[in-house]
């Protein structure tokens, strides 16, 4: 894979091993994100909640309390924002700190690993500022303990010496928000949870909102997009702006190498080709999946671990990365006995499903069902 002049990351969104096998970490179409990634993404985030498209309830929401806070002069309540990543999680916390005129202090559950580690954080916040904790659910016990007396009393208890001659000494902090993110909300404990006076849950974004935001990113990044190229994009965006916004960095080198000025519609199509990503965003290895569970299995249901053998894959690598999208934009039903197609599956694939398998799929699932996730402009 060649690197263009403008700098293209095209290596680190895909990888294709010699041996044919697939790095599922670095998929174009993961929503995850990485560290050098995550600087080009950062030109792209909306500084307010007015310029932030799509999640209108979330945003009308939050809208409201930050606005309530301002006029009184208060913090607002802590905010919980949960939802899958590349969906706005981190932006909308920066846009929190934006919208109170506040700095944003950034850590991770990870990082805070001791009560400790938190304390040193806690007790250096000015008055008003915004706590942003990412991955809030990956927190160490000890930490959280700390947070829900943080969070309630604004005071932390700072353990001076060991065993029975220990004491605590309160520590008052001045009032803050703790913004926390993450995409396990149930892995929350309770107790935690409740702390949050706000809790916003974030969607997959649809096609409509897809195409406002990549119409701005176009412009941001100084390109000029026709209608119908971003629509193309928008469509195999697996409805998350992370996804949507590198699939437009892939156009754009393509549009570039090739001697084009714009971002059209054919531009679109033959860069996502050429990047396996298919008009309705499956990649290679979902469509590998579809393909063995058609071919292969005549539809299912079929075991995991077979499924996953007979594509070259681990079973967890089949079910944390390829399953969670077929299941959700209805390709591939979970049942007790195992995965099967759905009839959205033989028809995307352009095969005719076996009678027996169209009684037992195709008739009791229709279409608008089995696409029950397919998001329409
Ligand atoms: N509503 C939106 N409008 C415009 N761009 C968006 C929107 N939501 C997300 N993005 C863009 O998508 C990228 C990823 O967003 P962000 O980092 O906020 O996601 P996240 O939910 O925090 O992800 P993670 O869970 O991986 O941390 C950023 O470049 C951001 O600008």
């Amino acid at each position: 894979m060649s690197v263009g002049p403008w700098g293209s990351d095209a290596e680190a969104d895909q990888q294709v091993w010699d041996d044919g096998s697939f790095d599922a970490t670095a998929r174009i179409v993961d929503a995850a994100g990485d560290s050098d990634e995550r600087q080009v993404e950062a030109a792209l985030r909306p500084k307010r909640l007015d310029e932030f498209p799509g999640q209108t309830r979330v945003r009308d929401q939050l809208g409201l309390v930050l606005k309530a806070a301002k006029r009184r002069g208060t913090p607002p309540d802590h905010v919980l924002l949960s939802g899958p990543p590349g969906l706005g999680k981190t932006t909308l916390a920066m846009i929190v700190a934006g919208e109170l005129e506040q700095p944003i202090r950034i850590t991770s559950g990870p990082a805070i690993q001791h009560a400790g580690d938190l304390a040193s954080v806690l007790s250096s916040l000015a008055e008003g500022e915004v706590l942003f904790l990412d991955e809030i659910h990956r927190m160490s016990r000890s930490a959280e303990e700390m947070l829900y007396l943080a969070m309630e009393d604004f005071r932390v208890d700072v353990i001076i010496g060991k065993g029975p001659g220990a004491t605590a000494i309160p520590l008052e902090l001045p009032p803050f928000t703790v913004v926390g993110a993450t995409t396990r909300a149930g892995l929350l404990p309770a107790p935690l949870r409740d702390r949050f006076g706000f809790t916003g849950h974030l969607d997959y974004y649809t096609a409509a909102d897809l195409v406002t935001i990549l119409h701005r990113s176009a412009r941001l990044l100084g390109l000029e997009a026709d209608e119908d190229g971003i629509r193309e994009i928008s469509l195999r965006s697996r409805g998350t702006p992370r996804i949507a916004n590198r699939l437009l960095r892939r156009v754009r080198d393509w549009a570039q190498v090739h001697g084009e000025d714009r971002v059209t519609e054919a531009a679109a199509r033959q860069a996502l080709e050429l990047f396996d990503v298919d008009e309705r965003g499956l990649d290679r290895l979902d469509r590998a999946v579809l393909e063995a569970l058609c071919r292969r299995f005549n539809g299912g249901p079929v075991g995991l671990s077979t499924l996953a053998v007979s594509v070259g894959e681990e079973p967890d690598t089949v079910e944390t990365v390829a399953e969670p999208y077929l299941v959700r934009e209805g390709f591939m039903v979970r049942t007790p006995r195992g995965r099967a197609a759905s009839s959205l599956a033989w028809e995307h694939l352009g095969l005719t499903p076996p009678l027996d398998a169209q009684s037992m799929w195709g008739a009791t699932l229709p279409i608008d069902e089995a696409g029950g996730g397919r998001f329409e402009a």
